[in-house]
């Protein structure tokens, strides 16, 4: 299956994880998750959708074509799709591109991940709840953020739908999500920009 123009091709049964973000800039954090995830969620790839713009981000990030080269320069893996999906489906809320992705590719069994500072402002995102009904939620460990993740509100909403192995989630359906536990990485893009290493 390779629907168009700039849509990776994936074939039925295969399991994908989707790394969302601004990746303004991508970083040596967004590698290793992905690395972390494909490995201990048995994945056969993850997508890196670089969004448009995070709807709850007042700042709007670098333009696209520069965050998509920082990635594509810094993530290779053949098993690494950096894409702009999100731009090429004029979707830029989450629930949305999944339900664009799903109809767009029938029978490929898609995994959300997100760092756990991103599990606490999730009830803020547009249909937070038609997202965990739509794909398994892997919440990847990130310094700073393991506590108030797991007090957050959208885990002490979500506890019916939690699973133990995060392990498990490419083999279930939703509504399940779990916390994935992996060694923590300290980068983040806002501390690069702090730094004065990547212009908007
Ligand atoms: N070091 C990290 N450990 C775990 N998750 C991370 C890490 N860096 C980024 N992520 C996750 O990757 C996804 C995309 O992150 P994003 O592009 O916003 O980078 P960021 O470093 O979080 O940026 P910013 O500092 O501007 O918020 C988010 O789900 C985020 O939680
Ligand atoms: O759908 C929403 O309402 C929504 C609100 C905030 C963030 N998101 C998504 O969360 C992902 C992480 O965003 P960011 O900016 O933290 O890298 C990215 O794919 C965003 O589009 C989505």
């Amino acid at each position: 299956m390779a629907p168009r123009q700039g849509f990776p091709p994936a074939s039925r049964g295969m399991v994908i994880g989707l790394l969302g973000g601004s990746f303004d800039p991508a970083h040596d954090g967004h590698v290793h998750i992905t690395r972390e995830a494909l490995k201990r969620l048995g994945l056969d790839q993850v997508w890196w959708l670089v969004s448009p713009g995070n709807p709850l981000k007042v700042n709007g990030p670098a333009p696209m074509p520069e965050r998509l080269a920082r990635a594509r320069s810094l993530m290779r893996d053949p098993r690494v799709k950096v894409t702009d999906l999100e731009a090429r489906l004029g979707t830029r809320y989450t629930a949305a591109t999944l339900e664009r992705l799903q109809a767009i590719y029938p029978g490929v069994h898609f995994v959300w991940l997100m760092g756990a500072d991103n599990l606490v402002q999730f009830t803020r995102w547009q249909r937070w709840r038609d997202i965990l009904q739509m794909v398994p939620v892997g919440v990847l460990a990130r310094p700073g953020w393991g506590a108030r993740a797991r007090l957050s509100k959208a885990a002490r909403s979500m506890r019916a739908h939690e699973v133990e192995r995060g392990e498990s989630l490419r083999l279930r359906r939703a509504p399940a999500w779990a916390f994935v536990n992996l060694p923590m990485h300290p980068a983040s893009s806002s501390a690069i920009r702090a730094r004065g290493e990547w212009q908007r």
